[in-house]
């Protein structure tokens, strides 16, 4: 019998592993103090502020969604993998909550991986979202040491904010959520697009040249309203704004806030709104509490019709990126030339972080995982 298409195995060298890697979040009451120590450890956030997280938790039984939108994920990746005949084990490590990565990171040496591809869950430039978890995984080799003298190699995908598979279930997400609004108002609904707020500086220091958390978010939206106009006949009015800010109000954070932002478009006669968080990958506590909760109560107050996009969560296209990705640069590590798909107007990001990408000017901390050792060996045209 000829081999047929089905049996050619796609390459995955040189890498041994993939490990997914996100934030974590609490199981169960007596997980949420400690949760909120680990996550502000070293940070300036008032203890009024996690007094008044801690709550958001509390409301809904101490849990977070993430670790089990994660378990989900892992699952579905394993699933995606071994239907495109792929053997590759996949760990999954947080930063924040068991499993933790070092524990992780730990095993896969035990189980003996020389190199692995990191998937993390946060599609954009910023410190939290893209830094510090090289940062983290950098101390959790660290922590190793040399112990046995085997080596381990991490690696991280490009930030793939702008990864059709991503933009396009944000599109059908989109379109649903309109769908859902009173049919008197669908067609003069606008769309909020909705991400982590973050301090203006840590925007002013995010990407190889700085600004990228907002410039990626921005594109995003556009190529997203753009889908959305396309597939309705009906072009929405847009805006980028911002959830979950925290520190202290003399700080300045990216703004408006998604709930001034209702008021204001409400004052200004605006008749539907459709949330749509770009920024998350998944239903997180700012999605089930800030938005469905909070910014859907302003909303109702407000009278003005409102609704949520879905996040990609298990969306079996999101779930693909993930093998397209690690294929993508395996290649790309073999020598070869592999398509990068993007869509909007910025291009496909850098495989390696420059030395001073996404810097915070307080941690002192490595990020070598991920870091290209010169702003010109970043594998990409800079943005
Ligand atoms: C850019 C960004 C993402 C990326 C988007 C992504 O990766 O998806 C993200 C994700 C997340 N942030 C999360 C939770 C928290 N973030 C906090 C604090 C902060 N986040 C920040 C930014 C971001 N955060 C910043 C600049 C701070 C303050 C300083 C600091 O501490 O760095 C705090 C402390 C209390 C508070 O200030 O709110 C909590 C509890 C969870 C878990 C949710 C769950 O349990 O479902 C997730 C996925
Ligand atoms: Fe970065």
């Amino acid at each position: 019998m000829p081999l047929s298409d089905a049996t050619t195995v796609p390459d995955t060298s040189p890498y041994d592993a993939l490990l997914l890697v996100s934030f974590g979040g609490p199981e169960k009451p007596a997980d949420v103090v400690p949760f909120l120590r680990n996550v502000t450890a070293g940070r300036d956030i008032p203890d009024s502020r996690l007094e008044e997280v801690g709550e958001h938790y509390y409301q809904f039984g101490g849990r977070s969604p993430i670790n089990g939108q994660n378990r989900a994920l892992l699952a579905a990746i394993r699933e995606d993998l071994a239907a495109a005949g792929i053997d590759l084990p996949v760990y999954w490590g947080n930063r924040n909550w068991a499993p933790y990565l070092v524990d992780e990171v730990a095993r896969m040496r035990g189980d003996g991986v020389r190199r692995a591809l990191c998937f993390v869950t946060s599609a954009y430039s910023s410190y939290s979202g893209c830094r510090q978890y090289r940062e983290d995984l950098t101390a959790a080799l660290a922590e190793l040491g040399d112990a046995g003298g085997v080596d381990l190699v991490l690696d991280r995908t490009r930030v793939y904010f702008n990864h059709p598979a991503y933009v396009d279930t944000m599109v059908d997400a989109v379109v649903a959520a309109l769908a859902e609004l009173p049919d008197e108002v669908r067609t003069d609904a606008e769309i909020a697009f909705v991400t982590h707020s973050v301090p203006d500086s840590m925007n002013a220091s995010s990407g190889p040249t700085g600004e990228a958390y907002v410039a990626q978010h921005r594109s995003v939206a556009s190529r997203v309203a753009a889908g959305v106009a396309e597939a309705t006949g009906t072009a929405h009015d847009q805006s980028l704004v911002f959830c979950s800010r925290s520190g202290p109000p003399t700080v300045p954070w990216l703004e408006p806030d998604v709930n001034d932002h209702l008021r204001a478009r409400a004052d200004a006669g605006a008749r539907a709104v459709v949330l749509a968080p770009i920024g998350f990958v998944s239903d997180h506590m700012e999605v089930i509490y800030d938005l469905d909760t909070e910014a859907m109560a302003t909303a109702r107050e407000l009278g003005l019709p409102c609704t949520r996009a879905a996040t990609a969560g298990v969306e079996p296209r999101f779930v693909a990126m993930v093998r397209e990705l690690l294929l993508e640069r395996a290649a790309a590590e073999r020598g070869e030339d592999p398509s990068r798909p993007a869509v909007g107007d910025l291009p496909p990001a850098w495989d390696r972080c420059a030395p001073d990408c996404c810097a915070n000017a307080r941690s002192q901390r490595e990020a070598l995982v991920g870091a290209a050792s010169s702003i010109e060996d970043i594998g990409a045209p800079l943005p």
